[in-house]
């Protein structure tokens, strides 16, 4: 496997030919360039969060607060980036984050992300509001490595058959998020009144899905689109879960189980009790309660309570190869990456999300190069400055 750095020198060298990256390298600017060329609502769905967007803010202060300290003479010529995380081999802390209806962005959503990730050997998270299908994603990633995001419905019958499904097409671990059975107030999206499961984007698993079609009245065509939306808005998100209803998901799924949207360290303590193997600390991009705690001020007592037990696992803010080493250092055995990539894939397609990728991946292993970090299990809190 090429060194992740290798994308530096790529850059470098195909710049003598006048070839430019064609998309930032700064993951930040990213999000202006989006801003500038991506259809207006559309990209306000991806960049917007809930309220005041106070919560989405606070997750890039809190990185700010952080800072590193770099050691010299370490002898590090090549910095090991991979780990083992749930037995399988992984070449960089590093997850691509579920995100649904990624067809706003680009036709090929979901199969464009799968092959760009496969590629590099970086897990895909599936969401189960996808534009394509569990069976799809799985074909285009042609065995690269995938877990499934339960997005866990109403109607027990239809949870029970994504999980058949999700097994059945190989995906290794389920991702439950917790903190959305309900969409937040986002004003951006309030003001242009646009949602994109309603206009039928992203409602792909729940149409092909045999429990569904026979709630709604198989078979579903175009026509009957109405029909599904509905059916979806019903059973899309149950609020009355509980922490009784988790041995439903534990007898039903033998692989890991991680729960995701955990910010108090109470709750991780609950999911470990309740025979889960890894929470993910995330307040979903800031795209949920907005008000709460940035996701990096989180992570630390999650770790504290937890995180010798199961895997604890971090999104909402990563944008640098630092970040990744500050979330890390504070806890965290990955991270998961969230709007950049979807960004990418509105702007370069397939393309873009491998460049956002191999960016990140260039960016943690320079990084660790330059602050003399041999390994990612050298990553503890005392490679960042003290309070
Ligand atoms: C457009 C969009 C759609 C999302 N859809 C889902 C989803 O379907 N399931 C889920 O668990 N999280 C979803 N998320 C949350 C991400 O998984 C992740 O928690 C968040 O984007 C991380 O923050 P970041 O964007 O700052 O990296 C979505 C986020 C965005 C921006
Ligand atoms: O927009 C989101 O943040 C999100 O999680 C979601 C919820 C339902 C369908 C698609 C995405």
């Amino acid at each position: 496997m090429a060194v992740l750095a290798d994308y530096q020198r790529e850059i470098y060298f195909r710049g003598l030919e006048g070839v430019l990256p064609g998309l930032p390298t700064d993951l930040d600017a990213l999000e202006r360039t989006a801003g500038e060329r991506l259809e207006p609502r559309a990209f306000a769905y991806v960049a917007g969060a809930a309220g005041t967007e106070s919560t989405a803010r606070a997750n890039r202060a809190a990185f700010e607060r952080h800072r590193i300290v770099p050691r010299m003479l370490s002898g590090v010529a090549e910095p090991d980036t991979s780990l083992e995380l749930f037995g399988a081999r992984m070449p960089a802390p590093v997850l691509l984050a579920p995100v649904g209806v990624l067809a706003i962005m680009n036709p090929e959503g979901e199969l464009a992300v799968a092959r760009a990730a496969a590629g590099l050997g970086t897990t895909m998270v599936l969401s189960t509001a996808a534009a394509h299908s569990i069976e799809q994603v799985a074909e285009a990633s042609e065995g690269g490595p995938r877990w499934f995001q339960l997005y866990w419905p109403k109607d027990r019958d239809l949870a029970e058959s994504f999980l058949d499904r999700a097994r059945a097409a190989g995906y290794r671990a389920l991702v439950v998020t917790l903190d959305s059975h309900t969409l937040a107030w986002r004003p951006r999206d309030l003001d242009q009144a646009f949602l994109p499961f309603l206009r039928g984007i992203g409602l792909a698993n729940y149409v092909t899905d045999p429990v569904f079609q026979k709630a709604v009245g198989s078979p579903i065509g175009d026509h009957d689109l109405h029909d599904a939306v509905l059916a979806w808005t019903a059973t899309f998100g149950d609020a009355s879960l509980s922490w009784k209803d988790l041995p439903f998901l534990r007898e039903r799924w033998d692989g890991p189980i991680i729960l995701k949207g955990i910010l108090h360290a109470d709750d991780a303590r609950r999911a470990a009790a309740a025979g889960m193997d890894g929470v993910v600390v995330s307040n979903h991009g800031g795209r949920q309660a907005d008000g709460a705690i940035a996701s990096l001020d989180a992570l630390p007592a999650v770790a504290a309570a937890v995180g010798d037990r199961i895997s604890v696992l971090f999104d909402s803010g990563i944008r640098t190869g630092s970040d990744v080493i500050k979330a890390l250092a504070l806890g965290a055995r990955a991270v998961l990456l969230g709007r950049p990539y979807v960004y990418a894939l509105g702007l370069a397609g397939e393309a873009g999300v491998r460049h956002v990728i191999r960016s990140l991946l260039a960016d943690l292993d320079i990084t660790m190069m330059v602050c003399g970090i041999p390994s990612l299990g050298e990553i503890t809190p005392e490679v960042l400055a003290g309070p």
